[in-house]
Protein backbone atom coordinates (compact mmCIF):
# COMPACT_ATOMS: atom_id res chain seq x y z
CA UNK A 1 0.00 0.00 0.00
CA UNK A 2 1.30 3.71 -0.14
CA UNK A 3 2.71 5.95 1.70
CA UNK A 4 0.75 7.57 3.60
CA UNK A 5 2.14 11.10 2.66
CA UNK A 6 2.37 9.96 -0.75
CA UNK A 7 0.42 11.71 -3.60
CA UNK A 8 -3.47 11.95 -3.21
CA UNK A 9 -6.53 12.97 -5.39
CA UNK A 10 -7.64 16.78 -5.08
CA UNK A 11 -11.15 15.33 -4.02
CA UNK A 12 -9.88 13.23 -0.84
CA UNK A 13 -10.58 15.42 1.70
CA UNK A 14 -14.03 16.56 0.34
CA UNK A 15 -15.38 19.79 2.53
CA UNK A 16 -18.95 18.97 2.95
CA UNK A 17 -21.03 21.57 1.63
CA UNK A 18 -24.46 20.77 3.41
CA UNK A 19 -22.53 20.32 6.67
CA UNK A 20 -20.81 23.88 6.53
CA UNK A 21 -24.27 24.98 5.60
CA UNK A 22 -25.74 23.70 9.03
CA UNK A 23 -22.99 23.97 11.26
CA UNK A 24 -21.02 27.50 10.32
CA UNK A 25 -24.15 29.32 11.61
CA UNK A 26 -24.75 27.42 14.42
CA UNK A 27 -21.13 27.58 15.34
CA UNK A 28 -21.12 31.40 14.80
CA UNK A 29 -24.22 31.90 17.36
CA UNK A 30 -22.74 29.76 20.02
CA UNK A 31 -19.11 31.53 19.68
CA UNK A 32 -21.66 34.82 19.51
CA UNK A 33 -22.69 34.33 22.59
CA UNK A 34 -19.97 34.11 24.96
CA UNK A 35 -18.61 37.18 27.03
CA UNK A 36 -17.12 39.62 23.88
CA UNK A 37 -13.39 39.14 24.84
CA UNK A 38 -13.64 35.21 24.95
CA UNK A 39 -15.27 35.53 21.61
CA UNK A 40 -13.10 37.68 19.88
CA UNK A 41 -10.14 34.99 20.83
CA UNK A 42 -12.02 32.41 19.49
CA UNK A 43 -13.49 33.57 16.41
CA UNK A 44 -9.72 34.70 15.72
CA UNK A 45 -8.79 30.85 15.83
CA UNK A 46 -11.62 29.62 13.81
CA UNK A 47 -10.41 31.86 11.70
CA UNK A 48 -13.41 33.91 11.00
CA UNK A 49 -11.95 37.61 12.03
CA UNK A 50 -7.87 38.94 12.30
CA UNK A 51 -6.84 39.85 15.88
CA UNK A 52 -8.67 43.57 15.70
CA UNK A 53 -12.33 41.76 15.45
CA UNK A 54 -12.50 42.58 11.44
CA UNK A 55 -13.61 39.79 9.44
CA UNK A 56 -11.52 37.86 7.51
CA UNK A 57 -11.07 39.03 3.74
CA UNK A 58 -8.93 36.39 2.34
CA UNK A 59 -9.77 32.76 2.12
CA UNK A 60 -10.24 32.05 6.07
CA UNK A 61 -7.38 29.58 7.31
CA UNK A 62 -10.26 27.47 8.53
CA UNK A 63 -10.21 23.83 10.29
CA UNK A 64 -11.44 20.73 8.26
CA UNK A 65 -14.27 20.55 10.56
CA UNK A 66 -14.33 16.68 10.04
CA UNK A 67 -15.46 16.28 13.62
CA UNK A 68 -18.89 18.09 13.13
CA UNK A 69 -19.73 15.99 9.80
CA UNK A 70 -19.15 12.61 11.20
CA UNK A 71 -21.67 13.63 14.00
CA UNK A 72 -24.11 14.37 11.04
CA UNK A 73 -23.16 11.38 9.08
CA UNK A 74 -23.54 8.96 11.96
CA UNK A 75 -27.12 10.39 12.40
CA UNK A 76 -28.17 10.02 8.39
CA UNK A 77 -26.82 6.30 9.28
CA UNK A 78 -28.93 5.22 11.99
CA UNK A 79 -31.84 6.60 10.18
CA UNK A 80 -31.91 10.11 11.80
CA UNK A 81 -31.94 13.72 11.06
CA UNK A 82 -28.85 15.71 10.19
CA UNK A 83 -30.38 18.64 12.23
CA UNK A 84 -31.22 16.19 15.50
CA UNK A 85 -27.72 15.62 15.33
CA UNK A 86 -26.75 19.48 15.08
CA UNK A 87 -25.90 20.46 18.72
CA UNK A 88 -24.05 17.42 19.07
CA UNK A 89 -21.83 18.40 15.74
CA UNK A 90 -21.44 22.05 17.04
CA UNK A 91 -20.24 20.10 20.73
CA UNK A 92 -17.55 18.41 19.18
CA UNK A 93 -16.03 21.15 17.26
CA UNK A 94 -16.57 23.64 20.09
CA UNK A 95 -14.74 21.04 22.77
CA UNK A 96 -12.00 20.53 19.66
CA UNK A 97 -11.27 24.44 19.30
CA UNK A 98 -10.97 24.64 22.91
CA UNK A 99 -8.55 21.44 23.05
CA UNK A 100 -6.34 23.41 20.39
CA UNK A 101 -6.42 26.25 21.94
CA UNK A 102 -5.06 24.63 25.23
CA UNK A 103 -2.55 22.36 23.84
CA UNK A 104 -0.91 25.28 21.32
CA UNK A 105 0.06 26.95 25.26
CA UNK A 106 0.82 23.68 26.69
CA UNK A 107 3.34 23.34 23.79
CA UNK A 108 4.14 26.80 23.44
CA UNK A 109 3.37 26.06 19.90
CA UNK A 110 3.43 29.45 18.16
CA UNK A 111 1.34 28.18 14.35
CA UNK A 112 -2.07 27.46 13.68
CA UNK A 113 -4.34 26.54 11.39
CA UNK A 114 -0.98 28.90 9.23
CA UNK A 115 -1.63 31.52 11.87
CA UNK A 116 -0.18 32.70 14.76
CA UNK A 117 -1.58 30.59 17.35
CA UNK A 118 -3.82 32.90 19.41
CA UNK A 119 -2.07 32.64 22.67
CA UNK A 120 0.61 34.34 20.83
CA UNK A 121 -1.52 37.09 19.57
CA UNK A 122 -4.07 37.81 22.85
CA UNK A 123 -1.97 36.19 25.46
CA UNK A 124 -1.77 33.00 27.33
CA UNK A 125 -4.75 33.71 29.99
CA UNK A 126 -6.79 35.07 27.29
CA UNK A 127 -6.08 31.67 25.42
CA UNK A 128 -6.53 29.37 28.03
CA UNK A 129 -9.80 31.64 29.32
CA UNK A 130 -11.25 31.08 25.73
CA UNK A 131 -10.58 27.57 25.62
CA UNK A 132 -12.52 27.56 29.24
CA UNK A 133 -15.68 29.16 27.40
CA UNK A 134 -15.40 27.28 24.65
CA UNK A 135 -15.88 24.13 27.03
CA UNK A 136 -18.51 25.27 28.59
CA UNK A 137 -20.80 26.32 25.49
CA UNK A 138 -20.36 22.46 23.65
CA UNK A 139 -21.74 21.43 27.49
CA UNK A 140 -24.50 24.09 26.66
CA UNK A 141 -24.62 22.89 23.51
CA UNK A 142 -25.94 19.13 24.81
CA UNK A 143 -27.76 20.36 27.68
CA UNK A 144 -29.99 22.50 25.55
CA UNK A 145 -31.76 19.62 23.63
CA UNK A 146 -34.95 19.14 23.77
CA UNK A 147 -34.59 15.22 24.73
CA UNK A 148 -32.04 12.38 24.79
CA UNK A 149 -29.82 15.76 26.38
CA UNK A 150 -28.69 12.93 29.71
CA UNK A 151 -27.94 10.24 27.19
CA UNK A 152 -25.80 13.23 25.20
CA UNK A 153 -24.17 15.38 28.28
CA UNK A 154 -22.90 11.38 29.63
CA UNK A 155 -21.32 10.77 26.31
CA UNK A 156 -19.78 14.18 26.10
CA UNK A 157 -18.75 13.89 29.45
CA UNK A 158 -17.16 10.33 29.24
CA UNK A 159 -15.15 11.74 26.25
CA UNK A 160 -13.83 14.58 27.84
CA UNK A 161 -12.27 13.03 30.93
CA UNK A 162 -10.64 10.55 28.58
CA UNK A 163 -9.26 13.06 26.44
CA UNK A 164 -7.88 14.97 29.64
CA UNK A 165 -6.24 11.49 30.63
CA UNK A 166 -4.85 11.03 27.14
CA UNK A 167 -2.98 14.71 27.17
CA UNK A 168 -1.69 14.46 30.51
CA UNK A 169 -0.29 11.16 29.21
CA UNK A 170 1.41 12.72 26.12
CA UNK A 171 2.70 15.64 28.17
CA UNK A 172 4.26 12.65 30.67
CA UNK A 173 6.05 11.18 27.24
CA UNK A 174 7.99 14.07 26.89
CA UNK A 175 10.24 13.20 30.23
CA UNK A 176 9.66 9.30 29.99
CA UNK A 177 12.95 7.58 29.24
CA UNK A 178 10.83 5.08 26.86
CA UNK A 179 7.12 4.99 25.66
CA UNK A 180 5.82 1.22 24.64
CA UNK A 181 3.42 0.93 21.03
CA UNK A 182 0.41 -0.12 23.65
CA UNK A 183 1.64 2.84 26.01
CA UNK A 184 1.54 5.02 22.83
CA UNK A 185 -2.30 3.48 21.48
CA UNK A 186 -3.55 4.03 24.73
CA UNK A 187 -2.38 7.87 24.97
CA UNK A 188 -3.84 8.12 21.44
CA UNK A 189 -7.11 6.48 22.12
CA UNK A 190 -7.41 8.96 24.49
CA UNK A 191 -6.61 11.97 23.22
CA UNK A 192 -7.49 11.84 19.73
CA UNK A 193 -10.20 8.78 19.73
CA UNK A 194 -11.83 9.91 22.50
CA UNK A 195 -13.46 13.13 21.12
CA UNK A 196 -14.04 11.50 17.16
CA UNK A 197 -15.51 8.34 19.07
CA UNK A 198 -17.90 10.74 21.26
CA UNK A 199 -18.33 12.21 17.61
CA UNK A 200 -20.09 9.17 15.86
CA UNK A 201 -22.08 8.25 18.77
CA UNK A 202 -23.39 11.83 19.40
CA UNK A 203 -24.92 11.23 15.95
CA UNK A 204 -26.29 8.06 17.32
CA UNK A 205 -27.32 9.09 20.45
CA UNK A 206 -29.20 12.23 19.64
CA UNK A 207 -30.83 10.20 16.45
CA UNK A 208 -32.18 7.89 18.78
CA UNK A 209 -30.29 4.84 17.98
CA UNK A 210 -29.91 1.60 20.83
CA UNK A 211 -27.09 0.79 22.30
CA UNK A 212 -25.70 -1.81 19.33
CA UNK A 213 -25.39 0.94 17.00
CA UNK A 214 -24.29 3.58 19.24
CA UNK A 215 -21.14 1.28 20.23
CA UNK A 216 -20.63 0.80 16.92
CA UNK A 217 -20.73 4.30 15.53
CA UNK A 218 -18.36 5.11 19.08
CA UNK A 219 -15.65 2.54 18.20
CA UNK A 220 -15.54 3.41 14.77
CA UNK A 221 -14.70 7.22 15.18
CA UNK A 222 -12.61 5.97 18.25
CA UNK A 223 -10.56 3.75 16.22
CA UNK A 224 -10.63 6.07 13.18
CA UNK A 225 -9.13 8.99 15.67
CA UNK A 226 -6.37 6.67 16.39
CA UNK A 227 -5.85 5.80 12.90
CA UNK A 228 -5.81 9.76 12.16
CA UNK A 229 -3.47 10.46 14.91
CA UNK A 230 -0.85 7.77 13.84
CA UNK A 231 -1.02 9.50 10.35
CA UNK A 232 -0.71 12.60 11.86
CA UNK A 233 2.58 11.72 13.36
CA UNK A 234 3.67 10.28 10.00
CA UNK A 235 2.82 14.10 8.69
CA UNK A 236 4.14 15.74 11.24
CA UNK A 237 7.99 14.32 10.23
CA UNK A 238 7.61 13.86 6.45
CA UNK A 239 4.71 15.57 5.68
CA UNK A 240 4.90 17.55 2.16
CA UNK A 241 2.88 20.86 3.67
CA UNK A 242 2.21 22.22 6.86
CA UNK A 243 -0.08 19.77 8.56
CA UNK A 244 -2.24 21.80 10.91
CA UNK A 245 -0.39 25.14 10.06
CA UNK A 246 2.56 23.53 11.94
CA UNK A 247 6.61 23.13 10.84
CA UNK A 248 6.69 19.67 9.58
CA UNK A 249 10.06 18.95 11.84
CA UNK A 250 8.69 20.79 14.83
CA UNK A 251 7.95 17.33 16.97
CA UNK A 252 11.35 15.92 16.40
CA UNK A 253 12.85 19.29 17.08
CA UNK A 254 10.67 19.08 20.84
CA UNK A 255 11.57 15.57 20.80
CA UNK A 256 8.36 14.66 20.77
CA UNK A 257 7.72 10.98 21.53
CA UNK A 258 5.45 10.83 18.57
CA UNK A 259 4.34 6.63 16.82
CA UNK A 260 7.15 6.77 14.25
CA UNK A 261 9.96 7.29 16.89
CA UNK A 262 8.35 5.57 19.36
CA UNK A 263 8.32 2.75 16.81
CA UNK A 264 11.98 3.06 15.95
CA UNK A 265 13.20 3.62 19.57
CA UNK A 266 12.15 0.27 20.54
CA UNK A 267 13.76 -1.28 17.35
CA UNK A 268 17.23 -3.37 17.96
CA UNK A 269 19.79 -2.59 15.25
CA UNK A 270 22.52 0.80 14.72
CA UNK A 271 19.70 3.33 13.31
CA UNK A 272 17.89 2.77 16.47
CA UNK A 273 20.79 2.94 18.57
CA UNK A 274 21.79 6.04 17.19
CA UNK A 275 18.36 7.93 17.32
CA UNK A 276 18.33 6.41 20.89
CA UNK A 277 21.73 8.31 21.57
CA UNK A 278 20.09 11.67 20.16
CA UNK A 279 16.86 11.64 21.68
CA UNK A 280 18.80 11.27 25.06
CA UNK A 281 20.16 14.78 24.79
CA UNK A 282 18.29 16.89 26.89
CA UNK A 283 17.99 19.87 24.61
CA UNK A 284 15.35 20.59 21.56
CA UNK A 285 17.76 18.79 18.49
CA UNK A 286 18.95 21.44 16.16
CA UNK A 287 18.20 21.48 12.62
CA UNK A 288 21.10 19.29 11.07
CA UNK A 289 19.98 17.13 14.23
CA UNK A 290 16.04 17.00 13.03
CA UNK A 291 17.56 16.24 9.34
CA UNK A 292 20.11 13.18 10.99
CA UNK A 293 16.53 12.12 13.77
CA UNK A 294 13.75 12.01 10.43
CA UNK A 295 16.72 9.62 7.96
CA UNK A 296 17.73 7.14 11.60
CA UNK A 297 13.74 7.02 12.13
CA UNK A 298 13.25 5.48 8.89
CA UNK A 299 16.01 3.70 8.83
CA UNK A 300 15.03 2.08 12.03
CA UNK A 301 11.22 0.88 10.82
CA UNK A 302 9.09 3.74 12.40
CA UNK A 303 7.85 4.80 9.54
CA UNK A 304 6.93 2.01 7.95
CA UNK A 305 5.54 1.01 11.35
CA UNK A 306 3.16 3.76 12.26
CA UNK A 307 1.94 4.13 8.87
CA UNK A 308 1.21 -0.04 8.91
CA UNK A 309 -0.79 1.06 12.57
CA UNK A 310 -2.61 4.00 10.86
CA UNK A 311 -4.08 0.72 8.50
CA UNK A 312 -5.02 -1.46 11.04
CA UNK A 313 -6.60 0.96 12.79
CA UNK A 314 -8.81 1.97 9.86
CA UNK A 315 -9.49 -1.67 8.91
CA UNK A 316 -10.64 -1.94 12.05
CA UNK A 317 -12.80 1.19 12.55
CA UNK A 318 -14.57 0.62 9.17
CA UNK A 319 -15.30 -3.33 10.62
CA UNK A 320 -16.59 -1.91 14.08
CA UNK A 321 -18.93 0.73 11.74
CA UNK A 322 -20.72 -2.18 10.17
CA UNK A 323 -22.07 -2.96 13.94
CA UNK A 324 -23.83 0.38 13.33
CA UNK A 325 -25.73 -1.29 10.29
CA UNK A 326 -25.42 2.46 8.31
CA UNK A 327 -27.31 2.44 4.61
CA UNK A 328 -25.12 1.26 1.98
CA UNK A 329 -24.74 5.51 0.94
CA UNK A 330 -23.93 6.81 4.06
CA UNK A 331 -21.25 3.55 4.97
CA UNK A 332 -19.81 4.71 1.54
CA UNK A 333 -19.50 8.35 2.47
CA UNK A 334 -17.79 7.55 6.28
CA UNK A 335 -15.94 5.39 4.61
CA UNK A 336 -14.51 7.86 2.31
CA UNK A 337 -13.88 10.34 4.94
CA UNK A 338 -12.08 7.88 6.86
CA UNK A 339 -9.46 7.04 3.76
CA UNK A 340 -9.58 11.27 3.64
CA UNK A 341 -8.67 11.44 7.01
CA UNK A 342 -5.91 8.86 6.85
CA UNK A 343 -4.51 9.67 3.31
CA UNK A 344 -4.72 13.23 3.70
CA UNK A 345 -1.28 15.32 2.98
CA UNK A 346 -2.31 18.46 5.00
C1 LIG B 1 -7.19 18.53 27.06
C2 LIG B 1 -6.37 18.89 25.88
C3 LIG B 1 -5.70 20.20 25.87
C4 LIG B 1 -6.28 18.02 24.87
C5 LIG B 1 -5.53 18.24 23.60
C6 LIG B 1 -5.69 17.05 22.71
C7 LIG B 1 -5.13 17.30 21.33
C8 LIG B 1 -4.42 18.56 21.02
C9 LIG B 1 -5.31 16.40 20.38
C10 LIG B 1 -4.81 16.60 18.98
C11 LIG B 1 -5.77 16.01 18.03
C12 LIG B 1 -5.45 16.43 16.61
C13 LIG B 1 -4.71 15.46 15.76
C14 LIG B 1 -5.83 17.62 16.18
C15 LIG B 1 -5.78 18.09 14.79
O1 LIG B 1 -7.10 17.96 14.31
P1 LIG B 1 -7.54 18.48 12.88
O2 LIG B 1 -6.48 18.15 11.88
O3 LIG B 1 -8.94 17.98 12.62
O4 LIG B 1 -7.56 20.06 13.10
P2 LIG B 1 -8.31 21.17 12.23
O5 LIG B 1 -9.61 21.44 12.94
O6 LIG B 1 -7.39 22.35 12.30
O7 LIG B 1 -8.51 20.63 10.83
Amino acid sequence: MSQLTGPVPDTVFPRLGWVDDLVVPALREAVGALPAAEARVAGYHRGWTEADGAPVESTPRRGKAVRPALTLLSALAVGGSARDALPGAVAVELVHDFTLLHDDVIDGDALRRHRPAAWSVFGTSAAVLAGDALLVAAMRAVSDVPCRSAAAVAELVGALMELVEGQSADVAFEEAPAVSVPQYLGMAGGKTGSLMGCACALGGVLAGADGERVGGLREFGRRLGVAFQCADDVLGIWGRSRRSGKPVGSDLAARKKSLPVVAALAGEGAAARELRALYASPHPLAEQEVVVARELVERAGGREAAEEEARRQLAEALRALSYARPSADVYRQLQEIAWAMVRRDA
